[in-house]
């Protein structure tokens, strides 16, 4: 029997005195992708900070990997994400970006090249990541998630920024995860995105 890899049940979430998420359920298992939706402030972010270990519930009880969410390294060795953009070391070059989180990780999915291949950045490899363009950050910033190993993929809003052409490419590089056995919850407004990568929707209701 396949055994999920988040399970969330009856989930609530009171942020400044209102409830934000209210009996929320998510499930996915082992090579599915589910595309959390809704408008703005429906609980999306909310939600994957809850599967991330970030915010606790009220109510409810949410499980990634077997056990609750723990903001820990060795929950996060098993968890990738790509939410909010990451600090960028000075000093280093999209490349070393790219080959230091495969030498914390041991092994990647992707090689450096392979990933700079892959997210259209060759031609950027030697600058700064703050001399990229909002998209070309976005696009390292979803590298430095998915070159690593990783049994679970949390994206908040991917699509941010990205021109059409290389959604479509992501929605590959993520089927790509899923058929490695991963399980991928996003957070996004892009149902093109969603369809594209065979995403399960997963509504929220309407901002409270
Ligand atoms: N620290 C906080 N204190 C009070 N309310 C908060 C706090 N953080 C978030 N909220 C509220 O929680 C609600 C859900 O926010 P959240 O960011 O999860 O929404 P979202 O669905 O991701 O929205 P968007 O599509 O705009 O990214 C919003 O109404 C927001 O104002």
């Amino acid at each position: 029997m396949e055994t999920d890899i988040v399970a969330a049940r009856g989930v609530r979430v009171e942020l400044g005195g209102r409830p934000v998420l209210d009996a929320v359920d998510l499930t996915a298992g082992p090579g599915r992708i589910v595309a959390v939706t809704g408008e703005n402030g429906a609980g999306k972010s909310t939600l994957l900070r809850c599967l991330a270990g970030l915010e606790t519930p009220s109510a409810g009880r949410v499980e990634v990997l077997g056990g609750p969410p723990a903001d820990t390294p060795a929950f996060w060795r098993d968890v990738a994400q790509a939410a909010d953009e990451p600090a960028w070391y000075p000093g280093l070059s999209v490349r070393e970006h790219l080959e230091l989180a495969l030498s914390v990780h041991g092994r990647g999915r992707l090689t450096a090249e392979g990933a700079l291949t892959a997210f259209g950045l060759e031609e950027r490899a030697d600058l700064h990541p703050l001399s990229l363009s909002t998209g070309q950050r976005q696009r390292l910033t979803l590298a430095m998630a998915l070159i690593r190993p990783s049994r679970l993929l949390l994206l908040d809003e991917p699509e941010r920024g990205l021109d059409a052409a290389f959604r479509e490419r992501l929605a590959g590089l993520l089927r790509e995860y899923a058929g490695e056995g991963g399980a991928v919850v996003m957070a996004t407004h892009d149902l093109a995105l969603a369809r594209d990568c065979g995403a399960r929707l997963a509504p929220l209701g309407e901002a409270r």
